[in-house]
């Protein structure tokens, strides 16, 4: 097999379809995944920023996906995105890897085999993890691992299954390895922040045992193995199974918040305050994503000017705690119920948002938000929905992180409802564009916060 791999042009593909190269299978396959971020706009261009044989039928692919340029009214989004594959080239396909088949290659240097997912396929799993024990380089990959930690060999991978931004691989239920699927040149903010908050002594985040990355096309982090927690359930699952039970889950929110502003002051700590927030400047950014948003989701503009009103209001209120890192996504699936401890997952911010802007410091109160308006879209999964359940769970969670934290979200009623709106704007624009029928749960909270005072 080459080492060096030319995806050329093809068209549309599949099995039974028109004879394709594996550019033509891609196309198809790539835009179906649920972590494929330009489902809005079609693809004009498939190429090869870098590709090799990580090891025997396995290539490592990062393939960029052009996209035609549409301006918007918060600039021209960059014209594609980069992905990481991993696909595995066999002659036969087994029949349990049918779902992760994308087709056979029918032109070029793989003509003939079957082509899939590498990560559905144990026998790649386990290589993978093989490369991540024996730290190294493979061309401009480079695998690496925290020497204090002895991971063992043969540990049985499996795929999880999870609706998710990454692909995630369980090995023994002792260790999770995400796989980055939108790739941004820089270190990534999961394993730079988890790093940083292990060195800190914080035990509320899974340590970075082992991690990979490249160097080329430019530097970037490609994936993180961290231990497992056998026991856990997400906050989500947690929080719908008390509102089917009828049950408060006051006790847990307020545990919640006070774990999280544990994990505020660790990162505080770890990375410094940066300084007092800059309102001005928040409230600009705000407007814009709102924008951007209203001219992506038509619903929304009726709001617009309610909304605003919502973000002007950070010019007349006190800046608030400091800015610094934090979690930048928080949510109820984000936050894992061990026993009676909450432990805090995924840093990697909003993957919408370019790397640079996910690493910037921002308001604690950003996480805050999140946090909040995750309890109300838990409330309306239930017919009828249950305002007061989250209501109660939203105070519970500020008082727990007051009792932590030394300040109260509650008392910062303008910056906790800019954020909020933030939030509510960037889970509408989620929601068209991954899963247009959870649409009505952001939109019902947009027409309370596009209400001055409601
Ligand atoms: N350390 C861990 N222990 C147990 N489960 C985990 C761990 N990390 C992640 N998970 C599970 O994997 C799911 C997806 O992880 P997450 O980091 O949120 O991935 P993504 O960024 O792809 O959304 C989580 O909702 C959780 O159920
Ligand atoms: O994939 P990530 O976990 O990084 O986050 C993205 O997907 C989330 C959904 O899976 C999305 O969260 C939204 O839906 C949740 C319920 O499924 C809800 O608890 C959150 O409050 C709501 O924002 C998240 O916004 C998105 O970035």
């Amino acid at each position: 097999m080459p080492k060096t791999i030319t995806v050329g042009p093809g068209t549309a593909a599949g099995r039974g379809g028109p004879p394709a190269s594996l550019g033509g299978l891609l196309r198809e396959w790539l835009p179906r995944q649920r972590w494929f971020a330009g489902k809005d706009r079609p693809v004009t261009d498939l190429s090869v920023l870098h590709g090799a044989e990580l090891f025997p039928g396995c290539l490592h692919l990062l393939v960029r996906a052009s996209h035609a340029p549409v301006p918007t009214p918060g600039g021209t989004p960059p014209p594609g995105d980069c992905y990481q594959l991993l696909l595995a080239l066999r002659e036969q396909l087994a029949p349990r890897l049918e779902q992760a088949f994308l087709g056979r290659a029918e032109q070029g240097p793989f003509a003939g085999l079957a082509v899939y997912d590498a990560l559905h396929d144990p026998r790649s799993a386990h290589l993978l993890l093989e490369r991540l024990r024996h730290p190294g380089a493979a061309g401009p990959l480079r695998f690496e691992a925290d020497p204090a930690v002895q991971v063992p060999g043969g540990l049985p991978p499996r795929l999880l299954d999870a609706e998710q931004s990454n692909t995630s691989l369980v090995y023994g239920d002792a260790y999770i390895l995400k796989v980055f699927r939108r790739i941004q040149p820089g270190v990534n903010p999961d394993l730079e922040v988890s790093a940083a908050l292990a060195a800190q002594g914080c035990t509320r985040v899974p340590a970075p045992v082992a991690w990979f990355g490249t160097s080329a096309p430019q530097p970037a982090t490609l994936g993180v193995l961290q231990p497992f927690l056998p026991d856990a359930t997400d906050g989500w699952t947690l929080a719908l199974r008390a509102l089917a039970a009828g049950e408060d889950f006051t006790a847990e929110a307020w545990e919640l918040g006070r774990a999280m502003a544990e994990v505020h002051l660790a990162l505080a700590e770890a990375f410094g305050p940066a300084g007092p927030g800059e309102n001005d400047r928040t409230a600009q950014a705000m407007s814009a994503r709102l924008d951007a948003a209203a001219h992506a989701v038509p619903g929304l503009r009726p709001f617009v000017p309610g909304l605003r009103a919502a973000f002007g209001a950070l010019a007349t209120c006190d800046a608030g705690p400091p800015a610094q890192r934090v979690h930048g996504d928080l949510h109820l699936g984000q936050v894992l119920r061990a026993g009676r401890d909450w432990f805090v997952i995924d840093f990697e911010g909003e993957p919408s948002r370019p790397l640079a802007e996910r690493r910037a410091p921002q308001s604690p109160v950003r996480d805050v938000a999140g946090m909040l308006r995750s309890f109300d879209y838990a409330a309306r999964q239930r017919r009828p929905w249950r305002p007061e359940w989250a209501r109660r769970c939203r105070e519970a969670f500020c008082a727990g992180y007051a009792a932590r934290a030394g300040w109260d979200p509650r008392k910062k009623h303008a910056l906790l409802r800019a954020h909020e709106t933030d939030r509510a704007v960037y889970e509408v624009l989620y929601e068209a564009r991954h899963r247009p029928d959870w649409l009505p749960v952001p939109m019902a909270a947009i027409k309370r916060l596009a209400v001055w005072g409601g």
